[in-house]
């Protein structure tokens, strides 16, 4: 019906361009009125179209919020505008009785799993069908985000996750494990200066992450604490600039509330796709003709590049079809740069934050921390494992704070749900992992600080599926033990010595950040008071 109406309409633009083109048409009038008709119709159909959309989960028996144009099931703008894990959880709570339910995000229709046996199958056990996220298929033009792990898709997605996966083993965590306590030197001195006075904690432990993470993605030496402002740090808020700026939000909004799909071509400025490349290639260059190996994701691309695979230290070598060039590892640099730099220090920001309004929980942190270094003589991998209390410490901020608001897949074979609904291929799925870890039937009394639910007794009782901070399955984080190897580290490095306190410039409640695409983060510095509690070491 639409293809017609359609149709019709093109019949009737030839019929004016022709009516122009013999120039039968002289008046204004006339020729107002024909454009008046042309936008009505163009109106009328594109309306239709748009609103065509709003019966994707009807059609599929599939209950479902209803959508209406423009916002879908949104009811305004600025419902769509806030945090994420806000605008889902309405939704979620809405439609309690489902197991999953569909809603629509503008034009494009959105399923949300939300009982924990529906997310094991797309997690997991059905991963087959649901292998990709959304965003696949970005350009080739723009090699940086192309390549990249996180948004490859397919059999191309499986032959480089293999590829990767030795990279991040505990034993190469452990070799890497001295790069982190060069860069803990530089958080410990900056935390040093400001004694006495507030400190701004989520700039500290971003200076830290990002000295980690550019030391291990890029082999770089950054020491942001002196030299805040980096190139790297330049180019990484060029990049999300760009991501944020009018031009970018306006062509988004094209595609989004065009009837019709608009391709992209980059996402990414040419002066930061120009400056990672040749930071790669000259680094590899220099590695290469110095025959300089280091303890690194950059050796271990380098060896990737070079050799076609790594040795897993638990598995046999493994051999996958996926050519590993300079574009490829600028790319998986790029990506752990930012993959691990937001989401760690987020956690370490979330983590200080609890902390200083929950001055037992951090004494009982710091007992712990100081007792376990006089054991070990100094910070080293296996102290860090062996500090349990801070693993239940963590595990707790990232359930209060997950890291992303819902994990996203997109259903690649059609699959049809044990009670019948159907999933078609190209739908996307959205698992609200904020919801879920904040649902007290699964957390109760989810707003406390509680660092007991993961005790070992207590860890038992979670219910597989609800508690996920890295996602699940075979696609969920790879860099999950780096993460938590370089959160513990920055935590240990701030409480060890100090004792963190709210102070009247403190924000509390903390905000979390509203673009509703962006990992979870609060609004604002994070201001805290220190105070030392041991000699400056
Ligand atoms: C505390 C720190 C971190 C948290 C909470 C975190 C969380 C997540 C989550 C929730 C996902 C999505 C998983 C899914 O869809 O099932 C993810 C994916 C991913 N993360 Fe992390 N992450 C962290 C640190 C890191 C680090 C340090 C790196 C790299 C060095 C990293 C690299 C990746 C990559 C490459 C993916 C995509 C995996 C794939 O598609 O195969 N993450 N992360």
């Amino acid at each position: 019906m639409i293809r017609l109406f359609d149709n019709w309409l093109y019949l009737n633009t030839l019929f004016f361009i022709q009516l122009f083109s013999l120039k039968q048409v002289h008046t204004f009038n006339e020729m107002f009125a024909i454009i008046i008709s042309l936008v009505v119709i163009a109106a009328v159909v594109y309306y239709r179209r748009y609103r065509s959309f709003y019966s994707h989960w009807d059609k599929r028996g599939i209950p479902a919020i209803p959508g209406s144009v423009p916002w879908g099931s949104y009811s305004s703008r600025s419902h769509m505008r806030q945090y994420q894990g806000f605008s889902l959880d309405k939704f979620y709570y809405k439609m309690t009785n489902h197991p999953y339910f569909g809603f629509y995000d503008m034009r494009s229709p959105i399923l949300i799993a939300k009982d924990p046996e529906v997310i094991r199958l797309i997690l997991t056990k059905e991963f087959s069908h649901f292998i990709d996220r959304t965003y696949t298929g970005l350009p080739k033009t723009d090699p940086l985000l192309h390549y990249q792990l996180f948004s490859l898709s397919g059999n191309k997605w499986r032959a480089l996750r293999t590829k990767l996966t030795p990279t991040f083993t505990s034993g190469r965590m452990k070799a890497m494990f001295p790069l982190f306590l060069d860069c803990a030197q530089g958080l410990n001195s900056l935390l040093w200066s400001r004694v006495g006075s507030i400190v701004d904690v989520k700039d500290a432990v971003a200076r830290f992450t990002t000295d980690v993470i550019c030391s291990c993605a890029f082999g770089l030496q950054t020491n942001t604490v002196v030299e805040p402002n980096h190139p790297l740090r330049k180019a990484a808020a060029d990049f999300l600039a760009f991501g944020d700026s009018l031009y970018l939000k306006f062509r988004l909004l094209l595609t989004l509330l065009s009837p019709f799909r608009i391709p992209f071509n980059r996402f990414t400025p040419k002066s930061v796709e120009d400056y990672i490349m040749k930071l790669i290639s000259d680094t590899v260059e220099y590695r290469e003709k110095n025959k300089i190996t280091r303890n690194d994701f950059l050796e271990l691309l380098i060896q990737l590049k070079n050799k076609g695979s790594l040795k897993d230290e638990r598995k046999e070598e493994v051999e996958e079809n996926f050519e590993i060039n300079l574009d490829v590892m600028a790319a998986q640099s790029f990506l752990f740069f930012f993959a691990g730099y937001e989401t760690s220090s987020s956690v370490q920001t979330f983590c200080l934050y609890e902390l200083a309004l929950n001055q037992d929980i951090q004494q009982k942190l710091r007992n712990e921390i100081q007792e376990v270094i006089k054991i070990h003589g100094e910070v080293t991998y296996q102290a860090v494992n062996d500090m349990k209390y801070l693993h239940m410490v963590v595990s707790e901020t990232m359930r209060k704070y997950p890291t992303l608001p819902a994990l996203m897949r997109r259903c690649v074979i059609p699959f049809t749900m044990p009670d019948g609904g159907k999933i078609q291929k190209g739908d996307q799925i959205f698992i609200p992992i904020w919801s879920l870890q904040h649902d007290p039937q699964y957390f109760p009394d989810p707003e406390k600080f509680d660092p007991e639910r993961f005790s070992q007794e207590n860890e038992r009782n979670i219910i597989p599926y609800t508690y996920l901070p890295f996602g699940g399955g075979p696609r969920m984080c790879i860099g999950n033990r780096f993460g938590l190897l370089q959160t513990k580290v920055g935590l240990i490095t701030v409480i060890r010595n100090f004792q963190v306190l709210p102070c009247d410039k403190t924000s509390i409640p903390l905000k979390l950040v509203k673009n509703s695409n962006n990992i979870t983060a609060c609004e604002g510095p994070i201001i805290l008071k220190l105070i030392p509690t041991a000699p400056e070491n």
